[in-house]
């Protein structure tokens, strides 16, 4: 696992904007699952503003989870973190984005299908991520299968009281639905985000702790090629 510290959360996102850009400009059909959340949020920013025409024209989003019972439209859902900052100021058509679909009758069909979706695609370019406090990625929660694809979690508490920062009013958050692990370690490019001081602990622990599936992060430290990228106040080497 390749760890670099970056003076402030704004070097962290240049450095993230510019890695997909590079990318994208060298791979011009790659496939690219993002997260939701605020950690993402600057370096979606400096994509936007450093995108030139043509950049995105054949590229494929797919976003990370989504809340269980929450509606795309609602602001705080995890597709509104994506694709009001990203998707739509890049102009992806719809055919080649694909987002969870909270409000799914079928839960199963619904993670099959991105399952699907991305098998198609020929599995994912780059994954990249943020962290949860106890260590979550995506909403694959301690104790998800490093063995898994896309599934329905059961959400601790931490997830479920940490996630009401996303909306207006007090939402139940029981359930996620999320791309799995297994996804994460067969990108060809991993990458978990991560910054400020309330990061602080939980990066502790992924770089001290041995790898194991109570901490997700930790499948991090089995992959090739992978990144865990943090700002001064998130590291905690
Ligand atoms: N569902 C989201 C994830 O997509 C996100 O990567 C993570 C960290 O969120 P934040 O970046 O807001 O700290 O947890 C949330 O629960």
């Amino acid at each position: 696992m390749n760890y670099h510290v970056f003076p402030t959360y704004e070097a962290l996102s240049t450095h993230a904007a510019d890695f997909i850009l590079a990318y994208v400009r060298n791979h011009p059909q790659a496939t690219i699952c993002v997260a939701s959340g605020e950690t993402p949020l600057l370096t979606f920013q400096k994509i936007v503003a450093n995108t030139q025409p043509g950049d995105f024209d054949q590229v494929t989003f797919v976003a990370l989870d989504e809340w269980v019972g929450i509606a795309p439209d609602n602001a705080g859902s995890c597709r509104s973190y994506i694709d009001a900052p990203l998707i739509k100021p890049l102009g992806i058509s719809p055919d080649r984005v694909s987002f969870f679909d909270g409000l799914a009758p079928d839960l199963e069909a619904e993670c099959q299908r991105v399952n699907d979706f991305i098998a198609n695609k020929g599995g994912l370019d780059i994954i990249m991520v943020g962290i949860g406090l106890n260590g979550h990625l995506g909403l694959n929660e301690p104790g998800s299968s490093f063995e898994s694809y896309a599934h329905v979690s059961e959400l601790e508490e931490v997830t479920a009281s940490v996630g009401q920062k996303y909306f207006q009013s007090e939402t139940r958050l029981t359930q996620g639905i999320t791309v799995g692990l297994k996804h994460f370690l067969e990108a060809k490019t991993a990458i978990v985000l991560a910054n400020g001081p309330r990061k602080k602990d939980i990066i502790k622990r992924v770089l001290e702790e041995p790898i194991s599936e109570s901490l997700p992060a930790t499948a991090l430290k089995l992959h090739s090629n992978g990144h865990l990228w943090v700002d001064a106040a998130a590291d905690a080497s």
